[in-house]
């Protein structure tokens, strides 16, 4: 199987005033349509991680390798880019435009993107915000719509630019048993249908059970990176 993202013995320290390490050589290799949480116990470095998948962070020891493309070292602008066109976000707040209309917030990545017009953008976010449900909504300020569905409106916007690979932060952190589901579901489809990847810092078990594999990180390393497939036994 093709892998869309791998590390090698990512590292790095935090000062909080004393030097700490953070990560522990971190290897990890997520393959195309996989649906991967990210556990373990508060304070163990999942958000770090995120961080640094996300190639939001640069700060740090040892090589990131997304679609191909080594990340590290590269400038920010390079980076900027990079996320915008190949790096969806679903993050628990969901930093909406809350006087902009559902449809207006989905185009924006694709605004930026500068790589189709402004009518084929509109398509393209009204049929994401049709994949989810949330069609009958996309003129609506999103404000106004429930928090599942403005949810649901920040991952039609992280798929707008069809990323390789999705990366949330407790994407349903702020939503209710219903809501949780639906967003499980969505991410389920999105991997199975459309062999999206996706990686999500959870602390939710039952969302992390239902997920393709399960990656538990301890006190900086990855204690169980889930989801290997032990060769058959020869009889
Ligand atoms: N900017 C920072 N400066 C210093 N220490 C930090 C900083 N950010 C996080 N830490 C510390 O690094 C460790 C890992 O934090 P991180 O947020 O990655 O954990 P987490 O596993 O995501 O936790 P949670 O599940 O509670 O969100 C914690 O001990 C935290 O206090």
């Amino acid at each position: 199987m093709d892998h869309v993202l791998r590390t090698h013995k990512i590292t790095k320290y935090f000062y909080d005033p004393e030097k700490f390490q953070v990560l522990k050589e971190i290897d990890l290799v997520v393959n195309k349509g996989e649906f991967l949480s990210l556990v373990g116990k508060s304070g163990c470095g999942k958000s770090t991680l995120l961080y640094v998948l996300s190639t939001m962070d640069t700060d740090y020891e040892g090589e990131l390798e997304i679609s191909g493309q080594r990340l590290t070292g590269k400038n920010q602008n390079a980076l900027a880019r990079f996320r915008n066109e190949h790096i969806g976000f679903v993050f628990q707040f969901h930093y909406l435009l809350p006087e902009f209309t559902a449809l207006q917030n989905v185009m924006i990545p694709a605004q930026k993107l500068g790589r189709y017009t402004r009518s084929e953008i509109e398509e393209r976010a009204y049929e994401k915000l049709k994949m989810l449900g949330m069609h009958e909504h996309a003129l609506k300020p999103s404000a106004k719509l429930s928090g599942g569905q403005q949810q649901r409106v920040a991952i039609a916007r992280g798929i707008i630019n069809d990323p390789d690979i999705i990366m949330g932060d407790e994407p349903t952190g702020n939503l209710d048993s219903y809501n949780t589901g639906l967003v499980f579901e969505i991410f389920q489809e999105l991997t199975h249908t459309y062999h999206q990847t996706i990686i999500a810092v959870t602390h939710d078990e039952a969302f992390a059970h239902k997920s393709d594999r399960i990656v538990e990180m301890s006190d900086g390393r990855i204690v169980h990176p889930g989801g290997v497939l032990l060769p058959k036994m020869q009889t």
